[in-house]
């Protein structure tokens, strides 16, 4: 069997006033996923168990088959596993986003959607500051970084993620607790440094969103999570995704990561080149995990434009190609699931299940007209569990 996942990050979203009352994905054309839900299943999925802050960290690992509740130790974590960054037990990693505040408010979680050069400098000097002991600073993906502490310093931390704050006081929700004052030090001596650089000098010439300082938060430390092959019996995964987020979860899960020429984490990426490459990938794999960024950026930037083309584009250059791939082999399922919603309204994540669909063998039609959240709601399937579903995907699917 074939298993094929496509994640379009936080697609799923709520009616729009802008949209005649319409959510982006029943507004955008998406004759693939809508195929797919024809064929198959669709439903509800609550990928976000209660307590938890809703993020891809959370939502993915629920999707995959892993109980947040018992595997999730922080975002960061998971990220610092894409870099093979070797942790003790006892060292932390946060992540070190680059952020734009702007008269004391978070305006911008991701800086203007920074460069890797220009994020990358700005580490390079602030690292060179810093002069906090057991700190070292690793870029990541454009305003993506991490920090990892190796010391004897207790953390008891309550941070928040920079993205499900726009345009409150950044000041209110610095982080506080046990520990707190050195990240407050730091962030403060970001500040101070990047307030005059040469890059945001020229961001600033350019009208583009300076990174005024870092944001510390996502902490934890290194999880431990059984092999996917182990778990579900299926033995070689592939990742293919723009975000070390999902390059972390891949290594841990025990899977291979694929990279594609011109991807990125915005809608810049090349849509084209990760549709030809999943439906490659699918002949040396048994699973192939697909995961595109952009429509969850253009939502944390109240965009429904270009959140309503990336998912035309995800439908057009992935989906399709995928859907048409798979059905070349004898035996196969596929499955499109944004991991959570990301709301155009409030720029921030949802809480509300996503929507799912699954078709392939053994999977019977149960006469759904496309891929939507209300026809989702309406169809009456819905999973509480987020770390069931893998199981259903992979097994039952109803069929
Ligand atoms: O910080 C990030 O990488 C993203 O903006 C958060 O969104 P995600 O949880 O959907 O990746």
């Amino acid at each position: 069997m074939k298993y094929a996942i496509i994640i379009p990050d936080g697609a799923a979203d709520e009616p729009l006033a802008e949209l005649g009352g319409k959510t982006p994905l029943e507004a955008a054309a998406t004759p693939n996923m809508d195929r797919i839900a024809q064929m198959g299943r669709i439903g509800l999925v609550r990928t976000v168990p209660d307590g938890f802050e809703s993020g891809s960290d959370v939502a993915t690992m629920s999707l995959l088959g892993y109980d947040p509740a018992v595997y999730h130790t922080g975002r960061a974590p998971l990220e610092a596993a894409a870099q093979s960054i070797p942790l003790d037990p006892t060292d932390w990693v946060f992540r070190c986003n680059l952020v734009t505040t702007r008269g004391g408010l978070m305006k911008d979680h991701s800086a203007g959607g920074i460069s890797n050069v220009d994020a990358r400098q700005l580490l390079v000097d602030l690292a060179e500051v810093l002069k906090e002991p057991g700190f070292e600073i690793y870029h990541g993906v454009s305003y993506r970084n991490l920090m990892v502490y190796r010391g004897s310093q207790d953390f008891e931390l309550k941070t928040k993620p920079p993205h499900e704050i726009p345009e409150e006081p950044a000041e209110k929700w610095l982080p506080t607790g046990t520990g707190s004052d050195i990240l407050r030090r730091m962030t403060e001596t970001s500040a101070k440094l990047f307030a005059n650089h040469p890059i945001n000098v020229a961001r600033r010439q350019a009208g583009i969103n300076e990174a005024t300082q870092i944001w510390l938060w996502g902490q934890g430390h290194a999880p431990a999570m059984p092999k996917f092959a182990e778990r579900f019996g299926v033995a070689k995964g592939c990742m293919i995704t723009g975000v070390d987020l999902l390059r972390g979860l891949a290594s841990l899960l025990g899977w291979d990561c694929h990279e594609v020429d011109g991807m990125t984490s915005f809608h810049d990426t090349n849509y084209i080149g990760q549709g030809i490459d999943t439906a490659k990938m699918l002949d040396k794999y048994d699973l192939v995990l697909s995961h595109v960024e952009s429509p969850d950026e253009a939502s944390h930037q109240a965009d429904w434009k270009t959140k309503i083309e990336a998912i035309e584009a995800i439908d057009n250059h992935v989906v399709g190609p995928v859907l048409a791939k798979m059905q070349s082999y004898p035996d196969w399922r596929i499955m499109v699931l944004p991991d959570h919603p990301t709301n155009i309204s409030t720029r921030k994540h949802g809480y509300a299940p996503t929507l799912f669909a699954i078709a392939g063998t053994g999977v019977k039609a149960a006469g759904a007209k496309a891929y939507s959240e209300p026809i989702a709601d309406a169809s009456g399937l819905k999973l509480d569990k987020g770390h069931e579903l893998m199981e259903f995907f992979l097994r039952s699917s109803g069929g």
